[in-house]
């Protein structure tokens, strides 16, 4: 039997460098709205309200602080020196000013990309494990993955806990986190199904791949975080996505599929051999010996009726589904974006009036986030915890309505209104972001986490 167990959402808080760059070739968003003028104040602000809403809603709700921006450390290692990070910054706009837009990246606030987490459920020593994204594929987000490492190392202390290096070996183990990582089961704190969904297989020259865009996540890397997170092989399932759908825009599996608890919700499309993922995950699911008959419950959503396109745009299946106190079914949390697609916003209305799973939908406004192709999964980690974890958790992440209105009047104190690309030219960026995340550190009772602060 298992002892309660809470699914927390971790949401990473936007950072005051939030900027649309056009970083992210693959993610249609991204390379839509490069150019244009970022508002970090609305981007936190949005993603704070959702938080609060899930948390009101009666969920574990945390925050994850956002990384040190711009990341002077990372201009000095490739090699670009001065007196001060100043003085740095300038010589990196005269001699490399193709780093710029990459160092300054508020992109560490979709952290479904910043680990892959398997709770102490499924582990075969019964600790939680994690393994930081090395996130390789972009140079931008490559910068993240020492930063995530401390960062979870401050508020998952002790024991219960093991904290994994992110992969090493480049391309050939190209990882991005949670993104392409699903658990199955009956309840959070029941033995669940992992399920890892890759782009393509590094070492097979006949692995199917996409044609335009880079598939992110090799099939070697999730098979390594399987293995040292000791996972159990018959628990354990992997799925190719359709390489047609990674150039349609689909850059993460959570752009096509997403599950919670014994459901998933996926597009006709998002597999290459959708028959066999069904089978091998409800093989996986009743290998389990717990007391429930039900299977996996599949929602697959047709072309027909939300064309591949349509999704993309509108993230449909970046909607987080949730399990509020209180209610049987599942909830979508669901960006604006798809009550404003019409085959999106009908299908949707179809599932809250006659699907028997779903109980309701609710949407948020994250359009900052969304123009950079990050929806409401894409800003949170789920890590499962039990209840004596979440007691001893000395950081201050978890969102109730004192913390919420401290990060309220810390964003409105330190974050601009507006931020363009070439405002990232100005270096008093420096200092204000720097101030900005002094204080949140000690708001949220983290210690010394930033190269700054060392
Ligand atoms: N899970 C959502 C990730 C979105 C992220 N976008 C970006 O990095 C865009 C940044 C920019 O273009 O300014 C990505 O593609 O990895």
């Amino acid at each position: 039997m298992s002892a309660v167990a809470w699914e927390v959402n971790f949401d990473g808080l936007v950072g005051p460098t939030h900027n649309y760059a056009g970083l992210s070739h693959g993610n249609v968003a991204s390379d839509k709205n490069g150019g244009l003028v970022a508002s970090p104040k609305q981007a936190a602000l949005q993603g704070l309200k959702k938080m609060k809403a899930l948390s009101e809603l009666g969920l574990k709700q945390a925050v994850l602080p956002p990384h040190e921006r711009p990341h002077i450390p990372t201009l000095r290692r490739l090699g670009i020196s001065g007196a001060t990070d100043e003085a740095v910054l300038t010589n990196t706009l005269s001699s490399a000013p193709y780093l710029l837009q990459g160092i300054y990246s508020a992109s560490n606030m979709w952290v479904a990309n910043a680990a892959t987490v398997s709770p102490y459920c499924d582990t075969t020593d019964g600790k939680t494990h994690f393994t930081p994204a090395n996130l390789s594929s972009m140079f931008h987000r490559s910068i993240e993955s020492e930063t995530t490492s401390t960062v979870l190392k401050s508020i998952f202390r002790g024991d219960g806990y093991v904290h994994h290096d992110p992969l090493p070996g480049g391309v050939h183990f190209a990882d991005e986190g949670a993104a392409n990582h699903t658990r199955f089961c009956p309840q959070y704190g029941d033995s669940g199904v992992e399920f890892f969904v890759y782009g393509i297989e590094s070492f097979n020259k006949l692995s199917k791949k996409p044609t335009l865009f880079p598939a992110r996540q090799t099939f070697e890397a999730s098979q390594t975080i399987a293995r040292q997170h000791g996972l159990n092989a018959k628990k354990t399932v992997y799925a190719q996505q359709n390489p047609a759908a990674i150039d349609a825009g689909v850059f993460h599996n959570d752009v096509i599929a997403v599950g919670n608890r014994n459901l998933l919700m996926y597009h006709e499309e998002a597999f290459l051999d959708t028959d066999r993922v069904r089978e091998n995950l409800n093989k996986a699911y009743f290998s389990q010996s717990v007391p429930d008959q039900s299977g996996i419950e599949f929602i697959e959503v047709p072309c027909d009726a939300v064309p591949i396109s349509d999704a993309v745009n509108s993230y449909l299946f970046n909607t987080q589904l949730v399990t509020p106190p209180g209610f049987s079914g599942t909830t979508i949390i669901a960006p604006t974006e798809c009550k404003n697609t019409k085959t999106v916003s009908e299908y949707l209305q179809w599932l809250e009036d006659d699907h028997p799973d779903i109980d309701q939908v609710i949407y948020f406004d994250l359009k900052q986030s969304m123009r950079n192709g990050g929806g409401p999964a894409c800003l949170r980690l789920r890590v499962v915890m039990s209840e004596d974890q979440i007691r001893d958790v000395n950081a201050n992440v978890f969102l109730n309505a004192d913390l919420y209105s401290s990060l309220c009047a810390w964003i409105e104190k330190h974050y601009r209104d507006e931020l363009s690309p070439n405002d990232l030219r100005d270096p008093s960026l420096i200092t204000e972001s720097r101030e900005a995340l002094d204080e949140l550190t000690q708001l949220l009772r983290l210690g010394s986490i930033y190269d700054f602060q060392k």
